[in-house]
């Protein structure tokens, strides 16, 4: 039986200004309690325009909510417009901040060498990475999802520390499943999440990678959530669409109650 407590982590993308993310921080808050927050860890990553508010709000009504941003800088600091770098999001009161995410990779052609500077550069300022990896659907057809993922994570850990690895936090999304409805079923979602672990046993200890939690990403949503945490090597869920709709995403968070 693992010790690990399960994680939800809302990926809000490029929706919701400050105003309605207080307005939906406050909807989660009214909703969840603190049985909810004693069986699952839950988080919101909203824009950075909106930390500040979340921040806020979160302080002041001395939420059980956690936060964190959707990428981070490699640098610290200096002639990088556009940027924003661990220091600031450190002194935003951010938990987490996702690196590697597809879209990032994708879009703006994030590719492992840049994922791994910023998973050093999370760690610089004491931020927990939620380091997604995931194949895409050409990959997948060519039954080469493990061993893609596999190297992924590879050269996102290189040179970070087996203290450090402790802490991270890996997503799995399938490319195929982001945003399309087409959800992994919970046995493919486990076999790549069960070869991840066993590559960070490989790369660090058994002890550490037994620690480490795995999330999944892609379509989850309140009526397949139960299946997808069913699964042992699964330990919680990076949600895209679904997280933007309070009650929806509190449904999630109570996956214990869903049925499978
Ligand atoms: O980070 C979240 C993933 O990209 C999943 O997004 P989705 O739940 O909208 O498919």
């Amino acid at each position: 039986m693992s010790t690990r407590k399960p994680l939800i982590a809302g990926n809000w993308k490029m929706n919701l200004n400050h105003l309605e993310a207080i307005a939906l921080v406050q909807k989660l808050a009214f909703a969840l309690n603190d049985k909810d927050f004693d069986k699952v860890d839950v988080a919101v990553l909203p824009p950075f325009t909106d930390l500040r508010s979340v921040q806020t709000l979160v302080d002041g009504d001395k939420l059980r909510i956690v936060y964190g941003s959707q990428d981070l800088s490699r640098h610290d600091a200096g002639a990088y417009t556009g940027e924003i770098s661990g220091a600031m999001l450190a002194k935003l009161g951010c938990t987490f901040v996702t690196i590697g995410h597809s879209e990032r990779r994708q879009y703006h052609h994030e590719d492992d060498d840049l994922v791994n500077a910023k998973v050093q550069a999370a760690y610089r300022h004491s931020l927990t990475p939620i380091l997604c990896v995931g194949e895409t659907l050409e990959i997948r057809q060519a039954q080469n999802q493990t061993g893609h993922c596999e190297a992924q994570l590879e050269a996102a850990m290189r040179g970070i520390s087996e203290e450090q690895a402790k802490s991270i936090v890996v997503a799995y999304e399938p490319v195929w499943a982001i945003g399309t409805g087409e959800v992994a079923t919970p046995q493919d979602a486990q076999e790549v999440c069960s070869a991840l672990r066993a590559r960070l046993a490989a790369l660090y200890t058994p002890e550490v990678a037994v620690g480490i939690r795995i999330l999944y990403g892609g379509s989850v949503k309140s009526d397949n959530i139960a299946g997808i945490m069913a699964q042992p090597d699964i330990d919680g869920a990076l949600v895209g669409g679904a997280s933007l709709d309070a009650g929806e995403y509190v449904k999630i968070c109570r996956f214990g109650e869903m049925s499978g």
